[in-house]
């Protein structure tokens, strides 16, 4: 049996991809503080529940599982949350991240695909996102990626490890079978908030900007589905594990989505009206992020199939409907 340690495998993107690597014959070994997490999204494999600062519950689990490769989700990953408490993002993130780096190299695991965000690049008016742009974050969430990124970077030249770095743009829809998908207590993303709306299950979505230096005023995001992330990992497993060495990719589409343009579509997929009212801007939000790479397109062979709108909103609505969100 060929074992995988996945970190965060008990969140929303990991647990996708725990499902696919599953169907691929390999054991996912979900490693999750359940922070944010949930247990009943750990089904494609065994859990063992520990957090990232916890060395000792590393080793063990590098220990009894073997794993040919670490997948590695778990993070804080609120870009509210980080402006708020810095501190807690450097730490989890950060050390925890080391931690991890640590054990793979006492344990002699060598592979490691890395979940990097756009976030680390930070408002660039004008310039074409590629992997070589300049990473200027806006905020300890991307300031805690990209100081990851550069533990990485050491430990590739110094200890031989391997990693290919996804930077995401957003991640959004859910599983097509709606056995997993988008669990956060609060929520805060934009399209689980808006479904949520939608359901009358809240009040109303608020707009966070409408001055935003973007042809509508509000945010633009280029949003990829969950199930697509997921092909893309276990391509980047395989790129590693055929001795092709480190690489970072985004993993974007190229095309953007303001937060109008999105509520617009959930009213029409949905049936809807998403009840919305106005907010003021949220503290470290980048006015535009959108993919300008085609990297993983011609070197792995990613194709996003699901990372339309009308897909990834559909798919939302659908897992909320069969009681996906209830907790
Ligand atoms: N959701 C997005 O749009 C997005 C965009 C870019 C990057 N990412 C990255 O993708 C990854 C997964 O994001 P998600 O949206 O699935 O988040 P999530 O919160 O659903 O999953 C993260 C998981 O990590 C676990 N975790 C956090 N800290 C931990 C620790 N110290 N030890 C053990 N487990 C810990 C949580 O319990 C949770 O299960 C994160 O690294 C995030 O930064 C997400
Ligand atoms: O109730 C809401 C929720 C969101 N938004 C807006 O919608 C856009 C998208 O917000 P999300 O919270 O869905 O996503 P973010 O772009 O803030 O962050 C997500 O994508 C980032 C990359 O862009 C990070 O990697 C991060 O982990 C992940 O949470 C932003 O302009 C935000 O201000 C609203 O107006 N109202």
């Amino acid at each position: 049996m060929t074992h995988v340690l996945v970190t965060g495998g008990a969140g929303y993107i990991c647990s996708h991809a725990c499902k696919l690597l599953a169907h691929q014959g390999y054991v996912p070994v979900t490693f999750d503080s359940l922070v944010t997490g949930w247990v009943r999204a750990v089904k494609f494999g065994p859990f063992v529940e520990g957090d990232l600062l916890d060395r000792d519950a590393l080793d063990a689990a590098f220990a009894e599982y073997e794993p040919v490769a670490v997948m590695h989700f778990a993070a804080l990953r609120q870009v509210g949350e980080a402006t708020r408490e810095p501190g807690r993002y450097w730490r989890n993130n950060v050390q925890g991240s080391l931690n991890l780096v640590e054990a793979m190299v006492e344990a002699g695991c060598r592979h490691m695909v890395f979940s990097s965000t756009c976030a680390t690049y930070g408002d660039q008016d004008g310039v074409v996102l590629d992997e070589q742009s300049q990473q200027l974050p806006l905020n300890a969430y991307g300031g805690s990626k990209r100081a990851v990124e550069d533990i990485l970077r050491n430990f590739i030249a110094s200890h031989g490890l391997e990693a290919v770095v996804f930077r995401y743009f957003n991640v959004a829809g859910a599983d097509v079978e709606a056995e997993i998908g988008e669990w956060h207590q609060p929520e805060t993303h934009l399209i689980p908030v808006m479904i949520e709306a939608a359901a009358g299950a809240r009040v109303a979505l608020t707009m966070h900007s409408t001055d935003s230096p973007t042809p509508d005023g509000t945010c633009v995001r280029d949003y990829v589905h969950a199930m697509d992330h997921a092909a893309a990992h276990a391509k980047g497993l395989e790129w590693l594990l055929e001795g092709k060495g480190s690489r970072v990719f985004n993993l974007g589409t190229g095309t953007g989505f303001s937060v109008k343009e999105i509520i617009a579509e959930c009213n029409a997929a949905t049936g809807h009206d998403v009840p919305h009212s106005f907010g003021p801007r949220r503290a470290g939000d980048c006015a535009a992020l959108v993919s300008g790479s085609r990297r993983a397109a011609e070197e792995l062979d990613w194709r996003p199939e699901r990372s339309t709108l009308p897909h990834m909103i559909a798919d939302a609505w659908r897992l909320y409907r069969v009681g996906g969100y209830s907790g």
